[in-house]
């Protein structure tokens, strides 16, 4: 498991979106987040570890925008995530593009065992700044991590790849195996909260499972037995 990500006061902050008192449960916040990147990456598979915490091999590519919720409770907030899990076949991008207007955090996925997904990957990123918001907030995830014998794509080049995209954060997930899925969801969720008004969380005081961002500007690397230091 790997992650790596910066201290981003790169962008500005959200508006303000605490819901009210609307649909069928209550929640403090929600937040859109868009998952884009190439056909087959295993965008839906991410989504559906998030949602569910099962594995499914997928059987046919997404048409269109499938959409998911799942609430997180946050430092006793209640976060509502709805996740729109895009087609990434190009016939669909019309479509897919008319979502992001919306979003508040896009998750750009490749495949580490792909290296032409990764490549990709700088497109996606131009799509977000074409067709979002300005203050959207973008983590790239490089999926398949359990495919270590088939790696294509060095983790420290997606860091890089992030860093110079002003990208908050590069992980290496897997849904198969269950990596950093919500991991990365939490950071998303929590980056999202910092920017609307919740208070940072002391970065020294905190376990490795919290994930506020500090104001400095040099890269913040992830901590804990299991998980690789970024060398980015
Ligand atoms: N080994 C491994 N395979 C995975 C993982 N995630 C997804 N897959 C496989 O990758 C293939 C594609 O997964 P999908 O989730 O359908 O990919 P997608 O990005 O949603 O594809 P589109 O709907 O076409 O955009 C499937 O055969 C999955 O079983 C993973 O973490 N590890």
């Amino acid at each position: 498991m790997q992650w790596c990500r910066w201290a981003g006061s790169w962008r500005s902050h959200l508006p303000g979106q605490s819901a009210g008192p609307e649909i069928e449960d209550s929640f403090d916040f929600l937040f859109k987040i868009i998952l884009i990147g190439d056909s087959d990456v295993g965008k839906t598979c991410v989504v559906q570890r998030f949602k569910s915490g099962i594995f499914i091999e997928k059987q046919q590519n997404t048409i269109g925008v499938d959409f998911t919720v799942r609430t997180l409770d946050i430092d006793g907030k209640k976060i509502k995530m709805q996740v729109w899990d895009t087609a990434g076949q190009e016939r669909f991008r019309t479509i897919t593009q008319s979502y992001y207007r919306s979003a508040h955090g896009a998750m750009v996925a490749y495949d580490i065992s792909r290296r032409n997904t990764f490549e990709s990957v700088p497109h996606w990123i131009r799509e977000v700044e074409q067709y979002g918001a300005s203050s959207v907030v973008l983590i790239l995830i490089g999926n398949k991590s359990d495919l270590l014998d088939q790696r294509q794509v060095l983790f420290e080049d997606a860091c890089t790849l992030a860093e110079n995209n002003g990208v908050l954060a590069a992980l290496e997930t897997s849904a198969k195996e269950a990596q950093n899925v919500d991991t990365a969801f939490n950071l998303m969720a929590r980056e999202l909260l910092a920017r609307n008004g919740m208070p940072m969380v002391d970065e020294a005081s905190q376990d490795q499972s919290q994930f506020m961002l500090n104001n400095s500007s040099h890269p913040v690397y992830g901590t804990g037995s299991s998980d690789k230091k970024c060398g980015c």
